[in-house]
C-alpha cells in the first residue's frame, strides 16, 4: 500500500498516539474540576499550550484550542466580522481558499458583508499589488491561505503582511492548515493576527485545531457555554487530543528540514517522469514557490475519479484535487478553475500528497504503476 493522500489527512505519529493513549488512561479528569484529578488535567493542558506557544514564539494567552481547521477558520472570519461590524463590512480574500474559508465568507455576504476575491495567476498565486488596490477604509479583515491544499502554491504572506503594516486596524488571518514545517516561523510574520492550524494535517489526531490570536485582537466568541479557553471558546477540552497535538507539532517542526528535502526528491522523481509526456500530461503544481508535499497533475481525457480508483486497485491512495470535493461528482477543482485551467483538464486532475513515511522507492513504484495505466488508457482512447 502506498499512501499519497497526506493533504487530506495524515497517519498519526506513533509518539503522538502514545501521548494520546497515556493522557486518556491517566488524565481523565476534567480540567475545570476543582479536585486533584482536575488539577492534574489542567496542568497538562497548560503544559501543552505552553509547548505550542513556545514553538510559535508567542504567548500562551494567544493559543486557543478548537475542534479543527474548519472551526479555527470559521471563528477567525465570523468572529472578526461580528466583532468589527460597527467599523466596516468589507473583507478581502483570494479566489483559491479552502471551503472552510470561502463558504463561510459566502454566508457572511448573505448577512450583508462585502467580500473582494483576489484573482490568482497561472500558478495559483495572489499578487500583493491586487491586495493593495483592494484595500478600503471599511476593510476589516484580510484572509489568505499560506499553502494551497490542492496544488501546494505558497502565497506571498510576508509581502501582504508588509502592506498591512500600514493598516493596523485590519485583522490579518492566515489559513495555515497545510503549512506547518514549511516556514521557519510557524506564524510566518509578526503582522499576522490570526493563524489556523489543524492537528490531523501534521500527524496529530483528528478533532483538534489551533487558532493563534494576537493578544490585542478581539474576536466575537461563537461557541457559548462553560467559559473554557479564556471565555472565548467553550466546551470541555479534548485533553488527550491536545496533548498529542503538542507532541506532533514539535515533531513536525523538528523534522521539517529533512521532510522537505525528502519530499522534494520524491516530487522531482515523479515530475521527471510526467514531463516525458507534455502532450497528454499537464502538471499544475508550480515547480518553485510551492510546498513539496503536493503534486497535482492530469492525464488528458481521463477523469480524476477514474484515475483515483484505478490507482486504488493497485494499492495506491491519492485524491482528486481535494478530499472535501472528491465525493461531489462532476466537481472540478476551484483552484484550477481560478487559475484559468480549462474545465476538461481540471476534471482530470489528481493530487498526490506526501508525508513523513513516504519514500523514493514508493515514488518509483507509483511511476511504474501509473505508466501501465497511462498506456492502458491511451489504447482505450
Ligand atoms: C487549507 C485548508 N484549510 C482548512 C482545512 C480544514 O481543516 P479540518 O479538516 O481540520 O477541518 C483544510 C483541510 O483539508 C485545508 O486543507
Amino acid at each position: 500500500m502506498i499512501y499519497f493522500d497526506n493533504s487530506a489527512t495524515t497517519k498519526i505519529d506513533p509518539a503522538a498516539l502514545k501521548s494520546l493513549v497515556m493522557t486518556m488512561e491517566n488524565y481523565y479528569g476534567n480540567p475545570s474540576s476543582l479536585h486533584d484529578l482536575g488539577n492534574q488535567a489542567k496542568a497538562l493542558l497548560n503544559k501543552a499550550r505552553l509547548q505550542i506557544a513556545e514553538l510559535c514564539g508567542c504567548q500562551t494567552e494567544e493559543i486557543f484550542f478548537t475542534s479543527g481547521g474548519t472551526e479555527s477558520n470559521n471563528w477567525a472570519l465570523k468572529g472578526t466580522a461580528y466583532e468589527k461590524t460597527g467599523r466596516g463590512k468589507h473583507i478581502i480574500t483570494s479566489s483559491v481558499e479552502h471551503p472552510s474559508v470561502s463558504h463561510t465568507l459566502k454566508e457572511l455576504e448573505q448577512e450583508g458583508f462585502e467580500v473582494t476575491y483576489l484573482p490568482v495567476d497561472k500558478e495559483g498565486r495572489v499578487n500583493p499589488k491586487d491586495l493593495q488596490a483592494a484595500l478600503r477604509p471599511d476593510t476589516i479583515l484580510v484572509s489568505i491561505m499560506a499553502v494551497n491544499n490542492e496544488i501546494g502554491t505558497i502565497q506571498p504572506i510576508k509581502e501582504i503582511a508588509e502592506i498591512l503594516t500600514d493598516f493596523p486596524t485590519i485583522h490579518f488571518h492566515v489559513d495555515g492548515v497545510q503549512s506547518l514545517g514549511r516556514f521557519k516561523n510557524p506564524l510566518i510574520h509578526s503582522r499576522v493576527d490570526l493563524y489556523s492550524f489543524s492537528s490531523h494535517k501534521f500527524n496529530g489526531p483528528r478533532g483538534v485545531g489551533i487558532l493563534y490570536k494576537k493578544k490585542n485582537r478581539t474576536l466575537k466568541n461563537l461557541v457559548e457555554g462553560g467559559g473554557q479557553e479564556a471565555n472565548l471558546r467553550s466546551g470541555t477540552e479534548n485533553l488527550p487530543g491536545i496533548v498529542a497535538t503538542a507532541k506532533a507539532f514539535r515533531l513536525s517542526l523538528e523534522r521539517a528540514q529533512e521532510e522537505n528535502q525528502r519530499q522534494e526528491a520524491i516530487q522531482a522523481l515523479i515530475r521527471a517522469y510526467l514531463k516525458q509526456y507534455p502532450d497528454t500530461i499537464r502538471i499544475f503544481s508550480p515547480a518553485s514557490g510551492a510546498s513539496p508535499h503536493v503534486l497535482c497533475f492530469a492525464l488528458k481525457a481521463v477523469r480524476g475519479e477514474v484515475m483515483v480508483h484505478a490507482l486504488e486497485e493497485k494499492g495506491i491512495y491519492v485524491s482528486t484535487t481535494s478530499a472535501c470535493s472528491s465525493r461531489q461528482t462532476g466537481h472540478s477543482s476551484s483552484t484550477l478553475l481560478a487559475m484559468g485551467v480549462d474545465g476538461s483538464w481540471a476534471h482530470s486532475a489528481i493530487r498526490l500528497s506526501f508525508g513523513f513515511e513516504n519514500t523514493e522507492e514508493e515514488a518509483q513504484r507509483f511511476i511504474d504503476t501509473f505508466e501501465d495505466l497511462r498506456q492502458k488508457f491511451t489504447v482505450i482512447q
